[in-house]
């Protein structure tokens, strides 16, 4: 084929693809999609006489179904794309003496919002990038980060990305196993077709600001955006390609603690007035560059499915990929949850299957994106009737028909629980890893965490490829974790329905053994805020249950008290918070970094700074602290309790002013 052809037939693929994606059903991975227009691009930049007429590359989004079409004000345009740090210099070597921010790149779908007389009038979509989409109603109805008037009186127009965050993105799914979301986008994009609002409430998304056409506002960007009310994406001033490319590492570095998809980040020329004076190219401003991250999702082909036994006897489907590079590392495995969501994505061994890995969770299988490229020798994900491990009978439990051993003295049951025992969470045996617990359970020496106390280098070394160092330092590590704890312990013995959070709030709670709990009673167990019966139920039958294994804990010399660094923290006097019970709910973020912060770890905080933790709000809370993504029947719960609500923010304040920071 010659240059010519390959460019023409590119640019139709280009096409094609485009019209699938921008209706929602994307047929290939984003990283492939954008393999494509480079090859197409640097084919052009080589014979600029064979560039396509019309050449998709000067086009933005796609000619896309309008339901309700309005014509921006002016072209909303794509991005000049970078990957290497030379074009990053090359861009501040356009703009001397010119200062740039650098902020994320968040990936959801482009929104304008048009203000007039001080009111939201109009929120349009993309489009074509000259005419767009009016979806004023679901954006009103389902986007945060929107105000709905301004302090301002003339024409604003403030442009920025809808995003559904991750945590939003999970919980739906997790709530919908029978129709689950690809991708945070995708899912964003979805929200805002819908018809009716109603269909889609549970997918609220976040509005993130990062550009703005008025006469009368402040000239730098982040400045004037701020104080009109909008949230902004994190926004950095660098001087030169130097600093700009700290920013972008940082940005990339932080990229699996926050709560929304970022796709890379943007330089922008600070200065607004600056900005719209470079002017645009065909597709994209002049004044801003686009810098792209590793994707976090590519397609593979789906090898086979595998049924895995868990430490409680759950067995769940776990997908064998042929190797792909996704999110920073070569994956080969991932989950594919529970028979259910097999069904419901409609998933067989054989297809070329997404897979997705963003964020801090586990690589999973997102789903098939093009169906039409099966073959015909798919075949179909059967789940197991009997254990894989032990070959006893299996039940089905919840809605998702989650498979479970029966078995109690199951091997893969036992090794897994020995594995759990032995992780980081737990008793952090970190020189023995799960190979060799395997091994040495097969061989009958570990059954109980107990077992791991008797073992000797000599009994180590009878095995085969071990040395004397390695097996001085297994016995060492495990003499370590003798001084595991209450908390850490009850984590190990992987006890139903009781969570990290349950182990913690025992401790907080000033009990000061595992045995001490055992005997507690149900009575004395649901005293304790957020362990509700079904906990206290679980909790009483296995550690009766574990009874002689604490007592061979205890004989192994493994401490099972509650360590000083769980019990409650020592209040400062004059703490912010002293004296008043808290509730916190919704997603909390530091505002100095934009970083989400897990809730326990903010409750911590909350706890230094004097407070008593609740999990749900009642006539005794003194303080609702809400974070973004609030119900609002937490609210109206609060209004009529007479409970004070606060936002974050102001908590914050007060923490860092009180010094309880860092
Ligand atoms: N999978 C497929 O088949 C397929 C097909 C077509 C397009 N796509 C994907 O769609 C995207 C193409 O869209 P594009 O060409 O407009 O490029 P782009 O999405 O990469 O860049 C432009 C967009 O970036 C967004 N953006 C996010 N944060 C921003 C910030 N801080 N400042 C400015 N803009 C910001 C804006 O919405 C803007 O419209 C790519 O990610 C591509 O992979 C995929
Ligand atoms: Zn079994």
């Amino acid at each position: 084929m010659d240059v010519g052809e390959r460019i023409q037939e590119l640019a139709d693929q280009i096409v094609v693809l485009r019209d699938a994606y921008y209706r929602g059903s994307p047929s290939v991975a984003d990283a492939e999609y954008d393999a494509i227009e480079d090859e197409l691009r640097s084919l052009i930049e080589a014979n600029p006489e064979l560039a396509p007429d019309p050449n998709p590359l000067d086009q933005v989004g796609a000619p896309a179904v309008l339901h309700a079409p309005v014509r921006h004000s002016r072209p909303m345009l794509s991005l000049e794309k970078a990957t290497r740090p030379e074009q990053v210099e090359a861009f501040f070597s356009r703009f001397p003496g010119q200062s740039v921010v650098v902020m994320p790149k968040l990936d959801g779908l482009s929104l304008a919002l048009v203000y007039e007389n001080g009111r939201l009038a109009r929120a349009v979509t993309r489009g074509d990038g000259t005419t767009g989409d009016d979806v004023t109603p679901l954006v009103r109805a389902l986007t945060d980060g929107v105000p709905a008037k301004l302090d301002v009186q003339d024409r604003v127009e403030v442009r920025g990305e809808a995003v559904m965050l991750r945590s939003t993105f999970a919980a739906y799914n997790a709530a919908h196993p029978d129709k689950p979301l690809i991708n945070p986008r995708n899912a964003a994009a979805g929200t805002l077709r819908a018809k009716d609002p109603a269909t889609v409430a549970e997918r609220r998304l976040q509005f993130l600001a990062f550009d703005l056409l008025t006469d009368s506002a402040d000239a730098d960007l982040e400045r004037a955006l701020t104080t009109m009310g909008f949230t902004v994406a994190d926004m950095r001033h660098c001087d030169d390609a130097a600093a700009a490319q700290t920013v972008i590492t940082s940005i990339e570095q932080r990229r699996n603690d926050l709560d929304y998809d970022l796709d890379g980040a943007v330089l922008r020329l600070a200065d607004r007035d600056a900005f719209a004076a470079a002017g645009t190219r065909s597709s994209s401003p002049r004044g801003a560059l686009a810098f792209k991250f590793a994707a976090e999702e590519k397609t593979t082909v789906l090898a086979d499915v595998v049924w895995d036994v868990g430490k409680t006897g759950k067995i769940a489907p776990v997908a064998w990929l042929e190797p792909v590079f996704v999110g920073g590392t070569t994956v080969t495995r991932a989950t594919l949850a529970n028979q259910e969501v097999i069904k419901a994505r409609d998933i067989k061994i054989g297809d070329t299957v997404l897979v997705r890995r963003a964020g801090d969770v586990i690589p999973f299988v997102a789903g098939v994106l093009d169906a039409s490229k099966r073959t015909g020798d798919e075949q179909d994900v059967v789940p197991p009737v009997v254990c894989p491990s032990c070959g006893f009978p299996l039940t089905e439990q919840g809605n998702s028909r989650e498979l479970f051993c029966t078995n109690v003295s199951c091997p893969a049951q036992t090794v897994r629980r020995l594995i759990h025992w032995a992780s980081r969470a737990a008793a952090d045996i970190d020189a023995i890893g799960g190979v060799w617990i395997e091994r040495l359970a097969e061989a009958g020496i570990l059954e109980n965490p107990s077992d791991f106390y008797h073992l000797t280098a000599e009994r180590l070394l009878e095995f085969d490829r071990i040395g004397e160092v390695s097996a001085a330092r297994m016995i060492e590590s495990i003499d370590t974790s003798r001084q595991v704890g209450l908390r850490r312990a009850m984590i190990g013995l992987a006890i139903p329905m009781a969570s990290e959070g349950t182990a913690a709030r025992l401790c907080r709670a000033r009990f000061g053994s595992l045995e001490a709990v055992a005997e507690a009673g149900e009575e004395g167990l649901v005293a304790v805020d957020d362990i509700g019966p079904k906990v206290a139920a679980s909790l009483i039958e296995h550690l009766t249950r574990l009874r002689p294994e604490l007592e061979r804990l205890r004989e192994a010399g493994v401490s099972l008290d509650v360590r000083e660094e769980d019990l409650p923290p020592v209040v400062a006097a004059g703490a912010p918070l002293a004296g008043k019970t808290v509730v916190v709910t919704g997603s909390i973020s530091d505002p100095r970094s934009g970083e989400k912060v897990a809730r326990p770890a903010f409750q911590r905080l909350c706890e230094k700074a004097g407070a008593t933790i609740a999990s749900s709000v009642s006539a005794s809370t003194d303080l609702l602290i809400t974070g973004a993504d609030v119900g609002a029947s937490k609210l109206t719960k609060a209004e009529k309790l007479g409970v004070t609500v606060v936002d974050q923010s102001e908590i914050w304040q007060q923490l860092q002013a009180a010094d309880l920071l860092n």
